[in-house]
């Protein structure tokens, strides 16, 4: 069964929670046409967590957005077997004149879900990212982290509400979610989502640009070329010890400077 929002150009998977299979995507055309993606092949399976890092314009977002269904590609195929996925950007891009609680209601909400059933998904979903005491609050009262945290409650709310796909895995897309947070704040959430994400069993794609943050969140890191991007590298980091870890991302680091220069260069 597909679940997203564009049925035309996302099809059903059976073994992933997502796969990319030669997928390009072009904005514009003639001579003002940008490649995005030129030719990404990508797996995930349910349940994973992929970090994908790249530099700045190599179509991260882009990837996230064909994703999602709210791009379509120029061509290849994204094959989905996954509710219907929950996006999650680098701002929380919350209603303010809702309450939080009513910010991570509001999916449940439009899926049709009945009041009781709205009211004790908020609340739970609210104690998993230990918000329970605010959410009579409104976005301005809270911090930018605890704004994130109200983000991923509505993600998830949205990407595990129980509708017609409640029986499919879900797929949680995050672009950057804790690039404008202080380091501390950062931290926290890091460890915060690591939580969240395995106490729901969803498979995260995750965006970033900063080595230290993908290997720390990531079971496999996936480095993207310059643009158009496609995968040039991966390298698999679940349960590496810290000094395996810091020696990942000594090599990371170094790899993803090579692609940047090898682009500078072209
Ligand atoms: N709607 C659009 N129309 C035209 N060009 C676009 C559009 N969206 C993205 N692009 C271009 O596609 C390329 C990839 O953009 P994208 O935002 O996906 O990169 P990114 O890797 O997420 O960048 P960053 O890390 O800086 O956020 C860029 O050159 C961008 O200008």
């Amino acid at each position: 069964m597909t679940a997203t929002l564009d049925e035309s150009t996302v099809r059903p998977a059976t073994d992933h929670a997502v796969r990319l299979s030669g997928v390009h995507k072009t904005f514009g055309q003639g001579e003002r046409a940008v490649t995005a993606l030129a030719g990404v092949d990508l797996d995930v399976a349910p349940g994973e967590f992929v970090c994908l890092l790249g530099a700045s314009g190599c179509g991260k977002t882009t990837l996230l957005n064909l994703v999602a269904g709210l791009e379509k590609p120029t061509a290849g195929e994204i094959y989905l077997n996954s509710s219907r996925p929950a996006v999650m950007f680098q701002e929380a891009a919350l209603m303010p004149w809702l309450t939080a609680a009513a910010n991570v209601e509001l999916p449940l909400r439009l899926a049709g879900i009945p009041r009781t059933e709205r009211r004790t998904r908020t609340g739970e979903l609210l104690e998993l990212v230990r918000l329970s005491g605010v959410g009579g609050k409104r976005p301005h009262e809270l911090s930018g982290g605890m704004r994130q945290r109200v983000a991923l409650a509505r993600a998830l709310a949205s990407a595990l509400h129980t509708g017609k796909d409640a029986s499919l895995p879900s797929l949680l897309l995050m672009d950057e979610p804790f690039s404008a947070l202080d380091a501390i704040t950062r931290d926290v959430l890091q460890s915060e989502l690591l939580r969240v994400w395995s106490s729901t069993g969803a498979a995260a794609v995750f965006v970033t640009h900063d080595v230290r943050e993908a290997v720390r969140l990531g079971q496999r890191v996936v480095l993207l070329s310059s643009r158009p991007g496609r995968v040039v590298q991966e390298w698999w980091v679940r349960n590496l010890s810290p000094a395996d870890e810091e020696a990942t991302v000594t090599v990371i680091n170094q790899r993803l400077r090579e692609v940047i220069s090898s682009h500078a260069a072209a």
